[in-house]
């Protein structure tokens, strides 16, 4: 197969672990004979400094030509002093809206080899294996206005949605929890939040079309408590753009690292744009020791959703799981008796897993 994909290294770390997940999709591309075609853009801060704004044109229609977009992450210190339509974030935001992305994919499992580099206990992450389903182009995040007001004595976000924004998602939530443990859970904050109450009519109303998924409702609060002291009780948590960003922070805890989390953006047609759920992480940008795990499965999850390209991706996932297995990890981990290595050498490890599991493939299916 033939692939157009636009990469968005964007900042920090972003642009370490970019080439992890390019050097890993090259590998596919040689293993099964497809025909990967990169092509670079600017984003974020990197684009704020050679082209004085977060998201250019170019990178715009390059995305909406391309058959998928995998980006680093953007910002950091240098861009924090500007006005907020000026930040790096607002580039992310811009071409997630673009695209019209509505649905955030993240899932969190608990890779065997790292129950112990969690700061949680074993027997409570044991077994937890959790989608969440994130709103990605509403909520706070866009509605308007959003401005200071009275010479910055009053200010003013808006939680705006649409009953179509919230249906499309909350579907989105049922199909998935159907085609996995049939269990729906709905986070919102229904005591407070009109927006809530509205969000938690629909579920209700949708669940009819949906007789074989159980869903429950939890209000946002007491979900954070949940989902690190009974993890493996969820499948698929469905909520809007704010909460699931939040949600999502605190439930890579269970993985022992930010950087392990992927996440896929995607819309009905399939389009989709993939990235680590982490950000730039200016504190060990530039010093080479970035996990690139996160980034590699979101490419994973490129092959998968975009491409249908399931057994690449399974393998992909296989190479990392191998590569924990046998102890490699970078320095986010804790992993006692591990052996310690930079982001280039885990991407060489998960390279080679990859590659010796092709093979090996290869030569299985000769024989079959
Ligand atoms: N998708 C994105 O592009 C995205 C996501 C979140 C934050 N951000 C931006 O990133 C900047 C920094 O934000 P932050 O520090 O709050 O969050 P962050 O996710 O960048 O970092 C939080 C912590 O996790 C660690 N971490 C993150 N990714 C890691 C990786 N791959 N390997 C090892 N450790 C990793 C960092 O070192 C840091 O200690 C901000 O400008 C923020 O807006 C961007
Ligand atoms: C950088 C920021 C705009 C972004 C978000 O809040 O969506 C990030 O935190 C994420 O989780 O992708
Ligand atoms: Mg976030």
């Amino acid at each position: 197969m033939n692939k157009q994909i636009i990469l968005l290294p964007g900042d920090g770390v972003g642009k370490e672990i970019m080439e992890s997940a390019k050097l890993v999709l090259n590998v596919v591309a040689s293993e099964y004979e497809h025909n990967f075609t990169f092509h670079q853009h600017a984003i974020g801060g990197d684009a704020i400094d050679n082209f004085g704004t977060p998201l250019p044109e170019d990178t715009i229609n390059a995305c909406q030509q391309a058959d998928a977009v995998l980006l680093g992450a953007v910002g950091g210190k240098k861009w924090d002093s500007l006005p907020g339509h000026m930040r790096p974030e607002k580039g992310l935001l811009g071409i997630r809206k673009k695209l019209g992305l509505f649905a955030n994919l993240r899932p969190v499992q608990g890779f065997s080899p790292l129950l112990h580099a969690s700061p949680l206990k074993e027997e409570v992450i044991n077994g937890s294996d959790i989608l969440i389903i994130r709103e990605l182009t509403g909520g706070l995040y866009f509605g308007q206005p959003s401005e200071r007001r009275d010479n910055g004595k009053t200010v003013v976000d808006t939680l705006y949605y649409t009953r179509e924004e919230m249906e499309r998602i909350i579907d989105k939530g049922f199909q998935s929890a159907r085609i996995r443990n049939k269990h729906l859970t709905s986070v919102d904050k229904a005591n407070v939040l009109e927006s809530s109450r509205m969000w938690r009519e629909i579920v209700n109303e949708k669940s009819k079309e949906y007789p074989d998924v159980v869903v429950d409702h939890l209000l946002v609060d007491a979900a954070a408590m949940k989902l690190i002291t009974r993890p493996n009780q969820f499948d698929v948590i469905v909520t809007e753009n704010l909460f699931g960003d939040i949600l999502s922070d605190e439930a890579s805890v269970l993985t022992g690292s930010l950087g392990m989390l992927p996440s896929a953006s995607i819309r009905r047609d399939g389009v989709g744009l993939y990235e680590p759920v982490h950000g730039s992480a200016p504190d060990i940008a530039g010093k080479g020791i970035a996990n690139p795990l996160g980034m590699i499965l979101s490419a994973a999850m490129m092959l998968k959703y975009s491409f249908g390209m399931e057994e690449e991706a399974a393998e992909v996932e296989e190479a990392v799981h191998e590569t924990l297995e046998q102890g490699f990890h970078t320095e986010d981990l804790d992993i006692k008796g591990g052996k310690k290595v930079s982001t280039t050498e885990m991407t060489e490890i998960v390279v080679e897993n990859l590659t010796t599991k092709s093979v090996s493939n290869s030569i299985c299916s000769m024989y079959a």
